[in-house]
């Protein structure tokens, strides 16, 4: 008997986003993205400053602002997160189908109750735990999964250094138990083993079954500019260049041999001090104004004509002319 493979947990299919400005201008911050995260997997999406990652997070929680607007789809259990109404969102999606750690933790914490209250009440409305007792207890569990000390469970945002609100964050994201885990820089202002203790409990959360019946397991999707935890976690790689998912690719052979296949990956990778130390020359383009080609032609060692025209981006790899595995290996 052959078996139905799981549908993936997020299937996100020609995501598109773009700002109306004003004066009749738009900024493409999101361009035609297609990925899958499956179930148990984990999923890094990498690439510079300003390339659209936080933008594409916000998409899928139906968090952009006004003046912004979407194409495609984005399916998470059944739902097109693109499609949703804000109600479907606000009371479905957030927090129960998708826990969000956020890029800037200390700005979505509520600043007048402290860290325990607000991980009590999440707890009342997340999971089925009730009682005083019970719900203490399972605030505290958070709170030391996410590596919150329990002295500091009854401070305030305020009284809280950046390093412990993004602790604090994390506790808040994993109460829920979402099939989806949205990890928006989880380890930023955070200590190496710090570091390393928050990604490994990330990866738990998505190795950990959920509860409910014919449920199709947990995924995270985790933006990063750490290339060291993003190796220590992810099964795949999403390499974003200036609005485009430029690469994905399995971990393994991205950041072990052959290595990446686009020359912009290869390049942020080459740019670490572990590595080559060689900075990828050039600026990446204004999202406001984007050329008709490649968008890294002007930055590219290998640069042909054909870059003149814009690579697909339906593929794996969007390049005209990407490393092949045998030229990488010889
Ligand atoms: N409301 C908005 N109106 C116009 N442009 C916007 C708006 N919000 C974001 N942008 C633009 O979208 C682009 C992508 O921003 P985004 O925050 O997604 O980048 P990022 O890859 O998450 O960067 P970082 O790694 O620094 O967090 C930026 O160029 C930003 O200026
Ligand atoms: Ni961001």
């Amino acid at each position: 008997m052959t078996q139905r493979p799981e549908p993936p947990v997020l299937s996100v299919h020609g995501l598109s986003v773009r700002f109306l400005m004003p004066g009749g201008h738009h900024v493409a911050a999101v361009t035609d993205a297609h990925f899958d995260v499956a179930a148990g997997e984990c999923l890094a999406l990498i690439g510079e400053s300003g390339c659209g990652k936080s933008v594409l997070a916000s998409a899928l929680l139906g968090l952009l602002p006004a003046n912004a607007q979407t194409a495609g789809r984005a399916h998470l259990g059944g739902l097109d997160l693109l499609a949703a109404d804000e109600r479907t969102l606000a009371r479905q999606v957030r927090g129960r189908m998708i826990g969000l750690i956020p890029q800037s933790p200390a700005a979505h914490l509520t600043p007048v109750r402290t860290i325990r209250s607000q991980l009590e009440e999440t707890v009342g409305q997340l999971t089925g735990v009730w009682g005083r007792a019970s719900v203490r207890t399972a605030g505290e569990d958070a709170a030391a999964r996410a590596a919150f000390p329990a002295g500091h469970l009854d401070r305030y945002p305020h009284e809280l250094s950046g390093g412990l609100a993004q602790r604090a964050a994390t506790a808040l994201a994993l109460v829920g138990g979402a099939p989806l885990l949205l990890a928006d820089e989880p380890t930023s202002g955070l200590d190496r083993d710090l570091v390393e203790h928050t990604v490994d409990e990330l990866r738990r959360h998505v190795d950990t079954p959920t509860r409910t019946k014919g449920d199709t397991g947990r995924a995270l999707l985790m933006i990063t500019h750490d290339l060291t935890a993003a190796e220590r976690i992810a099964d795949k790689v999403a390499v974003m260049y200036a609005g485009r998912l430029v690469e994905v690719a399995e971990a393994d052979s991205f950041f072990g041999l052959p290595g990446p296949r686009h020359p912009y990956s290869r390049g942020l990778l080459g740019a670490l001090p572990e590595r080559d130390f060689t900075p990828i020359p050039g600026m990446p383009p204004e999202l406001g104004d984007l050329p008709a080609g490649c968008a890294f032609a002007t930055r590219c060692a290998r640069v042909t004509d054909a870059c003149a025209h814009r690579p697909p981006t339906t593929g794996s790899v969007a390049c005209h002319h990407p490393h092949r595995p045998e030229e990488i290996r010889a």
